[in-house]
């Protein structure tokens, strides 16, 4: 089976200051994998580079066995990518915007699917919504329903929890354990969320200072350091130092 993503030996400085240092980075289809570190640790920069859109200084990436970045847009067609720093247009109702997306992916009966995507993330109520009238957790709900529509091999999830109430939180979870896993889209997010974490992945790569220290399943990691769960190692290596001059 060709992973859905291989990155191998990524490199990015800014300012002379390298914030990702050799990082190596494999999903297999239907896997789910969390890049877990403390602010600064290099996880959207790592995700950025993973998705095209910014170009490494060194290392190479290909989605679905697609080479970036000449491959892009075969490779893209194989991604949902959701962040909260993503904007969505203003003057648009929320069916409307994700049946533009849905369209872009080639899908067609957008009503139908619309509603199920909504639905299995607690939001069908939004359905008829401008955005002008979400509030900025609801926009983060929205844009990860727009990046499930399709279906994708890699869902690609930056911090998706983060501004979600505990209850919103947890029946994103529930949605995204229903559509990631074997025989459905592989999962790569970022988060802080260490019982997140325990609960979403199969695997955990461990960030700190911009160098992968750890990347096994969550309780091996865990077992690594010395610990049963993943908070004490975070917290043992959030006092790393952040970034480095190189
Ligand atoms: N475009 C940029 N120009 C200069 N510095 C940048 C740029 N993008 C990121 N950085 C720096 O790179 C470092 C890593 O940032 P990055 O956003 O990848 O970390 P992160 O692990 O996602 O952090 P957080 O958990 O706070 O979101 C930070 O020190 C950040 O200030």
């Amino acid at each position: 089976m060709v992973p859905v993503l291989v990155a191998h030996g990524l490199v990015k400085s800014y300012r002379r200051r390298r914030i990702v240092d050799r990082v190596d980075l494999a999903v297999e289809p239907g896997e789910r994998v969390a890049i877990l570190g403390p602010n600064g640790a290099g996880k959207t920069t790592t995700l950025l580079m993973c998705l095209g859109v910014v170009r490494p200084d060194a290392g190479t990436v290909s989605i679905a066995g697609h080479t970036l970045p000449h491959k892009r847009a075969a490779a893209r067609a194989n991604v949902g990518f959701a962040a909260g720093y993503l904007p969505m247009p203003d003057r648009i109702r929320v069916r409307e915007y994700l049946t533009f997306h849905g369209r872009l992916h080639g899908l067609d009966d957008m009503a139908e699917r619309s509603t199920a995507a909504l639905r299995r993330f607690g939001v069908e109520h939004l359905a008829s919504a401008m955005a002008t009238e979400l509030s900025s957790g609801q926009k983060t709900l929205v844009g990860i329903v727009k990046a499930t529509l399709h279906a994708p091999p890699l869902l690609v999830l930056d911090e998706p929890t983060a501004s979600l109430d505990p209850d919103v939180a947890n029946r994103v979870r529930t949605g995204l354990a229903e559509i990631c896993g074997p025989g459905g889209s592989a999962l790569l997010l970022t988060s802080h969320n260490t019982t997140e974490v325990e609960r979403l992945a199969d695997r955990v790569v461990f960030l700190s200072g911009g160098r992968v220290v750890a990347n096994d399943a969550p309780a091996r990691v865990a077992a690594q350091f010395g610990s049963d769960n993943l908070e004490d190692v975070f917290l043992r290596l959030a006092g790393s130092p952040v970034g480095t001059d190189r």
